[in-house]
């Protein structure tokens, strides 16, 4: 049986400037799964993220979070639905002047007002899951590229959300680090339940680690399936673009005749 979705897009149009980048995405995020949203650079990936979270109201369309229409809520009603959300943007967005703990302690201390032992055995204990343990002390510059994905990611986990968005959390790794994090990512999503949607490059990767992947392709979505089942699509501009990363030959050849 299908999980239910938590997460409901219903014909969502946003113009952005002079583009229109959403044309009526309709799309369904499945609770408690990994999806995986794919699509050619500027294609809206970001933006449909945004909306997710309310940090975009759409034109026109509805976005539905377990029920409520974030798109018609007042500023109050819209931090309330929030706060079942992290989201972990590309650059990891730590705070340079913090410590790495003291990042990963910013919403307890900030936004649940939790007494300092709390705030330490919390924060100990997402460091170690993400594999910081005894790193705490360090400020971000003194961290690798993968070091950085980790406490952003420990940041976004400790606030145990409901909902993780992910927009391309291994940008700028290689691609052995990339797969650790990837791993790393899916490894706490299992382990935790939380409901995630991440924006990937990474194809053929993206396959082996999400429940579903979705493509968005001038404005809609192109294709939405379990990742077994979609890469066997037989939409000629979604095995195009997935040929890219080695699964399909761009030009199959021809069994006809
Ligand atoms: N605040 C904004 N104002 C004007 N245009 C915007 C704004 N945000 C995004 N856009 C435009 O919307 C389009 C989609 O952007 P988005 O960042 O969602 O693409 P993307 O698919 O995530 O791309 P990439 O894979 O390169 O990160 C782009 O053309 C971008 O320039």
């Amino acid at each position: 049986m299908e999980p239910e979705p938590i997460i409901r897009l219903n014909d969502v149009h946003k113009t952005l400037g002079q583009q229109q980048v959403l044309r009526g995405i309709t799309l369904a995020i499945p609770k408690g799964k990994m999806t995986t949203i794919i699509g050619r650079s500027g294609e809206g990936k970001s933006v449909l993220l945004k909306h997710m979270i309310g940090l975009l109201q759409p034109d026109r369309g509805e976005v539905w979070v377990d029920g409520v229409d974030i798109a018609r809520l007042h500023a109050q009603r819209l931090n309330e639905v929030r706060k079942r959300f992290a989201m972990l943007f590309q650059s990891a967005a730590l705070f340079d002047s913090l410590t790495v703990f003291d990042n990963v302690a910013f919403p307890l201390r900030e936004k649940l007002r939790l007494p300092a032992s709390e705030v330490n055995r919390r924060v100990d204990e997402k460091l170690e899951q993400v594999g910081l343990k005894g790193m705490g002390h360090k400020f971000p510059a003194e961290l690798s590229g993968g070091m950085k994905k980790r406490a952003g990611l420990a940041r976004a986990l400790v606030m145990e959300p409901e909902i993780i968005l992910f927009d391309e959390p291994t940008t700028g790794l290689d691609p052995l680090m990339a797969k650790t994090i990837h791993e790393l990512i899916c490894d706490m999503q299992r382990t935790f339940g939380f409901t995630a949607v991440m924006v990937s490059h990474e194809i053929p990767e993206v396959f082996s680690f999400s429940d579903y992947v979705a493509m968005i392709h001038a404005g809609v979505i192109a294709e939405m399936a379990p990742s077994g089942e979609f890469v066997k699509t037989q939409d000629p501009v979604v095995r195009e673009f997935i040929s890219v990363g080695g699964l399909y030959p761009v030009h199959p050849v021809s069994t006809a005749g």
